[in-house]
């Protein structure tokens, strides 16, 4: 009902007073996840779901610390839109100094992003992006919890390091570093460096990811037979390329070469060590080119003096560099590379313009699709779910606002009533957005995809998700998103639930979310702006009355409805508002005789 429709249909008596107004005051931080949403009339404007909003506020550029060495298309793309701060070398004090005026932090393997450089950053700091694929350098759990999105470059090294891994495995079979140190030294030993041959060996890949593939691949190629074992690789992407997926001791008793490609993990930390290397075949010869860690390096060391490993290639190493009198490094049969795997031209190339456009796209508020440490949606499911992310949000806002200060808020309810089945729903975003509608206004905390669990689970809230389903068409994802907060009072009763809860309930229409129920009366008002409930005797004349208020204090309503038990009895009244009402003005609502009770609330 447009308002000056509805303005000729009532009047009121009953009395309120100002207890129950409330002029919520909205958390100044930024918002973490939001949506640029058109108002009604400008459709033509793009709706764009924000994940990481770092603009500075005052429209001025964000700033991007690169610490170590990038390549010149990635640090092109990053000047565009940033300020870029190209400091290498620095050390970690330097670093913790430099990060509190930097929104993103662009680094390599060589850059420990521990806890303190997000404490250091106090909130600022959005994006981190690993220029590179493994992410044992950064402390995710401190990034989460600061909310701050990591992102990493998977794919443009992924050849490197196979290729690097091929010439390490050719090189340590041949002798190529020993006989070139020993030729440049003025010897001529060729009885000495006599290697063995790749060709009819058996070389056990472990960890048949993006590199383990390549490398078999290759190997292939070079004749050796390969296997492969990876608990979590399909057995088909292996057989299509001819390798057979085995046990972890069938590949450790079968292989005359190991190739590791796993990442560094607490399950993978020190996989290679004393028990694994005795269940080996004497000979063997390893190469590693994915983390020092997932060797035991003093155990590779007993492990080549015993005989048991003939020569180890390595790239990678557990402290890097190594100590300079390191046994490994120094041993005679082992060979190495200082971190080199991912260090071609090409890749480098590659790398810095997949990192520069991640950490772009993540400031610019795009859901990063190499987002390290927040869920995966991918575009089709983001572009069905935008409206609801918004009422996700408002909802939880308008839910949160509606209880009585001092009540803690420690248990909220969704419910999402839809036709689709439960798993054709992805509910993450919904629920983070409803956990930052519900925590913002009450705290300085800044929740969005990234941290909202974490943030819901440190202030003890503990959500819980319910569907219904419905019959009908499964075409559009919800019918309806309710959201209810158990245990509290409420500032405005009547949006009490039977059963005693804070209930509100909207839905998505013309892709426009509106409040559809509060409590047990059912509204329809359009979540724009800020919202006005207020209680009432039904009778004419009210909705005039409170709408010649609001127009003499030039606030504009966007859209006014009204919910009744049955006529003449009690009614709510919600009232969207473009402009929020002096306190005078929500004063004089609050006097009109048939107001039973009346709340503002903030969207
Ligand atoms: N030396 C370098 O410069 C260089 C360059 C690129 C990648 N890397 C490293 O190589 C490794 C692989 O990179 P990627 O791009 O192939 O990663 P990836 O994620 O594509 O592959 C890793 C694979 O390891 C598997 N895995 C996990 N735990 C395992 C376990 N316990 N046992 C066996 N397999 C396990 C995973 O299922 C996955 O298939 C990473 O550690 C990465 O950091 C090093
Ligand atoms: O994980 C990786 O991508 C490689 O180890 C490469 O690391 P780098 O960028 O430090 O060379």
């Amino acid at each position: 009902m447009s308002a000056t429709a509805a303005a000729s249909s009532s009047i009121a008596v009953a009395t309120n007073s100002l207890r129950n107004v409330t002029l919520s005051s909205r958390s100044p931080l930024p918002s973490a996840i939001s949506v640029a949403f058109p108002s009604r009339g400008r459709n033509t404007l793009q709706r764009r779901l924000v994940l990481v909003s770092c603009s500075t506020g005052d429209g001025s550029k964000p700033t991007i610390l690169v610490a170590e060495k990038l390549g010149d298309a990635g640090i092109k793309l990053l000047e565009d839109v940033a300020n870029v701060d190209c400091s290498y070398n620095m050390t970690p004090e330097e670093l913790n100094i430099k990060i509190s005026l930097c929104d993103a932090l662009i680094v390599r393997s060589g850059t420990k992003v521990g806890r303190e450089v997000f404490e250091s950053s106090h909130g600022r700091l959005k994006v981190v992006g690993r220029a590179g694929v493994g992410i044992d350098n950064v402390d995710l759990s401190a990034a989460t919890e600061f909310g701050c999105l990591v992102v990493n470059a998977p794919t443009a090294n992924t050849i490197a390091a196979a290729e690097h891994g091929i010439a390490l495995m050719a090189a340590m079979a041949r002798n190529v570093a020993q006989a070139d140190a020993s030729v440049k030294a003025g010897e001529w030993k060729r009885n000495k460096y006599v290697g063995v041959s790749l060709v009819g060996k058996t070389l056990a890949v472990l960890g048949f990811g993006k590199v383990g593939t390549e490398v078999a691949r290759r190997a292939k190629g070079l004749g050796m037979r390969v296997i492969a074992h990876d608990p979590y690789a399909p057995a088909d992407r292996a057989h299509a390329i001819g390798v057979d997926l085995v046990s972890f001791d069938e590949a450790l008793a079968t292989a005359d070469f190991i190739s590791l490609h796993m990442p560094l993990t607490p399950t993978t930390s020190k996989i290679l060590n004393d028990e694994t290397f005795a269940k080996m075949k004497k000979g063997v010869r390893i190469v590693n080119v994915a983390r020092g860690g997932v060797i035991d390096e003093d155990a590779l060391v007993r492990a080549l003096d015993a005989g048991i490993v003939a020569q180890a290639a390595l790239d990678v190493f557990t402290k890097e560099p190594p100590a300079k009198d390191s046994k490994l490094v120094q041993h005679e049969r082992v060979t190495v590379t200082p971190h080199l795997g991912a260090s071609t031209m090409e890749a480098q190339e590659g790398v810095a313009i997949e990192i520069a456009e991640a950490v772009v796209g993540a400031l610019n508020g795009e859901l990063a699709a190499t987002a390290v440490n927040a869920p995966m949606v991918s575009a089709e499911v983001l572009t069905e779910l935008k409206p609801y992310v918004v009422l996700a949000e408002k909802l939880g806002r308008l839910a949160v606002q509606l209880v009585a200060g001092g009540s803690g808020v420690k248990n909220a309810k969704i419910t999402y009533a839809s036709a689709r089945a439960t798993d054709d729903l992805d509910t993450r975003l919904l629920r983070a957005m409803i956990t930052k509608g519900i925590i913002e206004p009450i705290s300085d905390v800044y929740v969005n995809l990234v941290n909202a669990d974490f943030t819901a689970k440190q202030r003890g809230l503990r959500l819980s998700e319910e569907r219904v389903l419905l019959d009908g068409s499964p075409e559009s994802p919800l019918e309806t998103i309710t959201v209810q907060l158990s245990n509290v009072e409420s500032k405005f009763a009547s949006s009490l639930s039977e059963s005693g809860e804070v209930k509100v309930e909207g839905k998505v229409k013309d892709g426009v979310p509106h409040l559809t129920k509060v409590g047990s009366f059912e509204v329809d008002v359009t979540l724009e702006g800020s919202i006005i409930l207020c209680r009432q005797v039904d009778q004419p004349g009210m909705i005039g009355t409170v709408g010649s208020i609001l127009g003499e204090s030039n606030v504009n309503v966007n859209f006014m409805s009204v919910g009744r038990i049955a006529p003449r009895k009690q009614a709510i009244m919600a009232i969207g508002v473009d402009d929020i009402p002096s306190k005078e003005t929500l004063k004089k609502i609050g006097e009109i005789p048939a107001v039973e009770e009346f709340v503002f609330l903030k969207l």
